[in-house]
């Protein structure tokens, strides 16, 4: 594993896919212009909308999707993670909430479905009930193992309430975790960071949160604050609340040190 720049990315998606992926491909272009070889876009980058128009469009957003990631990794040569996109599931009238991870090839490294569902009334008055047009993914995400960038995990945005998918990776060898999001403001102001912040600490690894921010559609409010956190739990970059990208350093070295100065992973009794 070698030191390099990684950045997570933070836009404002809306229901229109090609505006969506034309702030996406100018947010990719100014990570990669200041050195990112790896590069993260947020849950849904390519559509925030209203469920049903999601559903309806179901088949062009998947497809674009994924051939923009491809396109995005090769032009610019570098690893990507699709943060997340719906694709339909035949004969169910629902999607799975995927997110890919491709290389500078062009070749898909790893594909994960959202295992967690958000299914929440938050007490700002807001209802989500994201499984009544997402199907839960079954399999937990696995890791890419790269010599240059070192061991890649994934995840999606409620799936960090959730520590044992975390733990999971961890067992890997997960030394570098994305969690994508399209966190509510509402939760996002009290638990996004903090969430972030444990599941870096306990594990031991880089977090990578690549977020949505601002108005999306309707009353749909999301938090921002895209950020990369190193293993002591550090905050290296927080995007804030405008569209752009945080930047910053993942290290091998600090990965060692953190891992020799609070070996807690190694002192697991259950
Ligand atoms: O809403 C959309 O349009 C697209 N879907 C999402 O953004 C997803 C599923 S509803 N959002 C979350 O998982 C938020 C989790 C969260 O905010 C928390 O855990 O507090």
């Amino acid at each position: 594993m070698k030191s390099y720049l990684a950045a997570a990315i933070q836009m404002t998606s809306v229901p229109n896919l090609e505006k969506n992926l034309a702030q996406a491909e100018e947010l990719i272009d100014l990570a990669v212009r200041q050195g990112a070889e790896l590069v993260g876009l947020p849950e849904n980058f390519s559509f925030m909308g209203d469920e049903k128009e999601k559903l309806a469009q179901g088949d062009v957003i998947a497809q674009k999707s994924e051939q923009f990631i491809k396109i995005m990794a090769q032009r610019f040569q570098i690893t990507i993670l699709g943060g997340s996109f719906p694709v339909p599931v035949p004969d169910t009238g629902k999607v799975y909430n995927t997110s890919i991870l491709v290389d500078p090839n062009g070749q898909e490294l790893i594909r994960y479905q959202k295992v967690h569902l958000f299914d929440v009334n938050v007490p700002d008055g807001n209802t989500y009930q994201e499984s009544s047009t997402v199907m839960a993914g079954k399999e937990l995400p696995s890791i890419y193992p790269s010599s240059d960038l070192g061991n890649i995990g994934v995840s999606i945005c409620y799936d960090v309430r959730f520590p044992e998918l975390y733990r999971h990776l961890a067992d890997k060898g997960c030394d570098v975790v994305f969690i994508p999001a399209a966190f509510t403001a509402f939760t996002g102001k009290d638990h996004w960071q903090v969430l972030l912040q444990a599941r870096a600490i306990e594990n031991t690894c880089y977090v990578i949160a690549p977020a949505q921010t601002g108005t999306n559609y309707a009353r749909r409010q999301t938090h921002g604050h895209a950020m990369i956190i190193d293993p002591w739990g550090t905050i290296l970059a927080d995007a804030g609340e405008k569209p752009g990208v945080a930047i910053a350093e993942i290290k091998p070295t600090r990965l060692e040190q953190v891992r020799r100065q609070m070996p807690s992973l190694q002192h697991r009794v259950f």
